[in-house]
Parts: structure tokens; sequence; C-alpha cells
């Protein structure tokens, strides 16, 4: 099957557009709270445009690796669902954008009955954590990994054990986060097993073009087009792409509606993982952020895109 025209149409222009976002990664800072994070050069920006038909567009810096940090929440989402069903996952994590910073513990106490706002926030992230079904954390972990194989086609992906130990060293907010959620009792195991195998998947190692392939069987409805195989079951796909509308950019998805309008995720390391329902998954990366944590340059390029060929699903 040959490139189809609007492929053609991106692979034209999608370089003028990422040098022009290039220039704003100026304005932003890479992420140093963890601190192996603060490495990353500031400048990189790199897009990866995967369809259907196993073509693929990619500009700028796509073989650059990154963490994937709450990149990883989607697909940890989708398997704690698939290992525990709706009612199970839903009756410790809401359904609704908190509105507050992704690592915010605020409304744990102001509101009943305590559970996180979402599965996407870290609080959220890290209950969904413990529900993975396994043994011990490294089962758990294992599982994840495996199911993150599956979906990007890449069985080399693997851990960053430097990015997970830094993390793991620094991370006194999310300790405290769980910390509480144990006392409220929404989480039920070992916190620092938790912890563990919530440090540990958003430290696999990703490219652009892993993420849009594992992008691309969210915009297929679960199923990869390269196997024709359902991998995820579409029920669960849904329910993954509304929190990335509602929830997947921190309290940017508002504006990120508007100005790009489509479902995406976000991590610190400067990845975002959107695709265009249907038809592409895409994988995007630029280490430097904005306050909201989301990659400046990043952000800008998908806006520049979705403008030009009209991508928004709004
Ligand atoms: N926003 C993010 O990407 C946060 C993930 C990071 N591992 C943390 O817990 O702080």
């Amino acid at each position: 099957m040959p490139f189809t025209e609007e492929m053609n149409a991106i692979r034209a222009c999608v370089n003028e557009h990422l040098e022009e976002s290039r220039k704003l990664a100026a304005h932003g800072k890479v992420a140093s709270y963890i601190p192996e994070l603060g490495a990353a050069p500031r400048e990189a920006l790199g897009i990866s445009i995967l369809d259907k038909h196993g073509h693929s567009v990619t500009a700028g810096d796509c073989s650059f690796l990154f963490t994937m940090q709450s990149i990883s929440k989607v697909f940890t989402l989708i398997l704690a669902l698939m290992d525990r069903g709706e009612d199970d996952v839903f009756s410790k994590v809401g359904k609704e954008p908190s509105g507050d910073n992704f690592n915010s513990m605020l409304k744990l106490e102001l509101v009943e009955p305590g559970i996180p706002f979402n599965p996407l926030i870290n609080a959220g992230a890290i209950v969904i954590s413990s529900l993975i079904r396994g043994a011990d954390s490294e089962e758990k972990y294992q599982r994840i990994l495996s199911f993150f194989r599956d979906l990007s086609g890449n069985d080399k992906l693997d851990g960053n054990t430097e990015v997970y130990r830094s993390e793991s060293a620094t991370a006194h907010r999310n300790r405290s986060l769980a910390y509480f959620l144990k006392d409220n009792g929404v989480l039920t195991d070992d916190v620092e097993e938790v912890l563990e195998v919530y440090f540990r998947h958003c430290a696999v190692e990703i490219s652009c073009r892993d993420l849009a392939r594992m992008a691309l069987v969210l915009a297929c409805g679960g199923t990869d087009p390269a196997t024709g195989r359902q991998i995820i079951p579409r029920r669960y796909v849904q329910i993954a792409k509304t929190f990335m509308v509602t929830c997947g950019m921190y309290n940017a998805s508002g504006e990120f509606a508007i100005q790009v309008g489509l479902p995406a995720k976000s991590g610190v390391s400067g990845g975002i993982l959107t695709m265009v329902p249907g038809r592409f998954g895409i994988g995007v990366v630029g280490p430097s952020l904005n306050p909201k944590g989301n990659s400046v340059a990043g952000v800008h390029l998908l806006e520049s895109l979705s403008r030009e060929f009209d991508w928004s699903m709004f």
C-alpha cells in the first residue's frame, strides 16, 4: 500500500513545523526534581507518526530515548481494568479531573471518601499500581513490562535503572501521598512494594517511535493493526481515551483540548503520546517543560499539525 496523500502532506511539512516549535524549548525547563532527568538536552524535539498501514513519518530527534513517566499510567490503568474490571478499579479511584497539580495531595484530605480524583494523577496511579495482579512487586512489574512490550511491538523495551533509583531516592512527596492513602485504607498493600512498582513502570525507557506504536493500538480501538490481534478490550480503550481527554495533560487538559483536540498523555521527561482516532498513533518528545509539566515545544508542534490537518475531534 503506497503512502496516503495525507501522510505525504505531513512528510512535506513536518520538518518546518518541528524547527519552528523547537525554538520554544528555550522558554521551558527540563524537570530536575528527579535528579537523573535533569541531564536531558533541553533543545531536543522529535516526532513519530504511524498509520494503520505501517507507514511512518518521523522528524527531529526520534532516536532519543527517554522514560515514560506519567505516560505509563494510561497503560497500567488499562492493565488494572483487564485484571480487575471496572467496578473494582473505580471503587479505588475516581473519574474526574482534579484541577490541581499532578502530585497534589490537597483534595485527598478535603474531599470524601478520600480516593484519588482520577488514575492519571500520581495518587491515582499509585493506587492503580497496587491493583495489578502478581504475587509480589517483581511479578507485577514484569507483567506491566511485558504488556508495554506487546503494545509497542518492541521486546527490547526495558527499565532505566538510574532513573528508577534516582526517583526512588528522592520521592518524598509521592511517598507521603502513598502513606496517606494507606492510612485512609485506600492502599492495603505494603507501601514500599507498591511504590517500587510505580517508580519502575515510570522508568521504562522508550522512543517516540515506540510511543506512536502504542498510541496506534489505542487509535484502533485496542487492535494492533500490524497483526489484527485485539490486545485491549474496546471498552477499556474507550475509558483510557476519555481520561486522556479530561486529565491527560494534567491541569492543562482543557487548554490542550481546545488547541489540539486529541486524546493525549504527557510525562515529565517530555514525552507526549497522542493519536488521531482511527487513523494515526503519534509519539513526541521534547524535554523542556512549561510550568504545568508538559513539553513546551511538543505541545506547540501538535497545535501546528492539528491546525494544519484539521485533526481536532471537536
Ligand atoms: N508527571 C509525571 O510524569 C510524574 C511521574 C513521576 N514518576 C512522578 O511521580 O513524579
